[in-house]
């Protein structure tokens, strides 16, 4: 729970050194700075990100958070969402699968869209908890604004590195048009003693969308790094936000950009005696934004897509049907055995993303 003195994370567990990007550099433009985001962003798909300037927002986020979680099941599931494939409103504890067997995640989310937020007192998608609706202007909206300026400071500078024409991947992901943005609290029980291999929390997955902006408080964050087979602890550094790569990216990229494999398991140690929260914000790409490699418009892209014959850069999807199909076979409500895992599944199968 945020604001109480919790124990530190273990020094005795497998945890990776993802290197740290200072956004203020970043966003100044110093170039050191941007080759060190880049090769994070092409190796590994994960990086640290401080001075990133969202701090108040976050912690107002927790809070909403808190305040909404601790409302009545029977009231936020009148918010559920769904099993259309639609992942805006509530998901309680227990309404996803986490693997292939359908072992039952541990986790309930409240996500709230972009297109909601920015267009309140408007209903875009759906309309929420009393505790969201009345914070959508004090809190959700201020802390939507920052992440989409730290996303998409991150986008302009791929747009450069991979020798894409200015304003590319800033217009695939444009504010004004629906998208699947969001933001995301995740609230799990405390697990104390719980073997983690065993019991995921959240399931083994990459990003449906094309960058996280995460923020954490307790372990249990793993990655499988590109080329990698053992997992290891991301470990949570207060004032750091965790950053990731999405399919989207690694598709629209021919593969350039790491999406890496993730899960969420029991705090180690003695922190899995506590809740774990997290807050996120994804940027997705426009709903109708085709998910394929945009060879016609980088040497650079077009070049990566013939190093990897083996791998299908055309989805013939749209980011809205890539979305939906994830979230859809992700839930149980939906589930037929184990090939609607294999259906809620992306570019875990591809080398390129591994
Ligand atoms: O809670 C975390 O640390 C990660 C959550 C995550 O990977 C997700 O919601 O996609
Ligand atoms: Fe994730």
């Amino acid at each position: 729970m945020p604001g109480i003195t919790l124990p530190a994370f273990p020094d005795n567990v497998p945890t990776h050194s993802l290197p740290t990007i200072d956004f203020e550099l970043v966003k100044a433009g110093n170039q050191a700075e941007i080759d060190h985001l880049w090769e994070a962003a092409v190796t590994c798909g994960f990086w640290y990100l401080k001075n990133h300037g969202a701090e108040q927002e976050v912690t107002a986020m927790f809070d909403l958070g808190a305040e909404t979680f601790a409302l009545p099941l029977e009231e936020k599931m009148k918010y559920e969402q769904g099993d259309s494939g639609r992942s805006c409103g509530y998901k309680k504890i227990g309404g996803n699968a986490v693997d292939a067997a359908g072992l039952p995640d541990m986790t309930e989310f409240l996500n709230v869209t972009k297109d909601d937020v920015l267009a309140f007192p408007e209903v875009v998608h759906r309309t929420y908890p009393s505790t969201v609706t009345a914070a959508i202007p004090s809190v959700v909206h201020p802390f939507v604004c920052k992440s989409i300026e730290v996303n998409n400071t991150i986008l302009r500078i791929f747009t450069q590195k991979l020798g894409l024409p200015e304003g590319t991947l800033e217009e695939l992901h444009a504010r004004d048009l629906p998208s699947g943005s969001e933001s995301r609290v995740i609230r799990s029980p405390p697990m104390p003693g719980k073997d983690t291999a065993d019991r995921p929390m959240i399931g083994s997955h990459t990003d449906f969308g094309s960058l996280a902006f995460l923020h954490n408080i307790l372990g249990g964050l793993q990655v499988l790094l590109p080329g990698e087979t053992q997992w290891a602890y991301v470990k949570p550094i207060p004032g750091h936000a965790i950053c990731n790569v999405g399919d989207a990216l690694t598709v629209f990229s021919g593969g350039i950009l790491k999406s890496a494999v993730h899960r969420v398991v029991p705090p180690p140690g003695a922190q899995g005696e506590y809740e774990r929260w997290s807050l996120v914000f994804f940027t997705r790409p426009n709903n109708t934004q085709v998910l394929r490699a945009l060879v016609e418009d980088s040497p650079v892209i077009m070049e990566s897509v013939k190093q990897y014959p083996e791998v299908v850069f055309e989805t013939g999807s749209t980011a809205e049907e890539w979305f939906s199909r994830r979230t859809k076979y992700q839930r149980l409500g939906n589930r037929e055995g184990s090939q609607s895992w294999a259906a809620s599944r992306g570019t875990e199968h591809n080398p390129v993303a591994r």
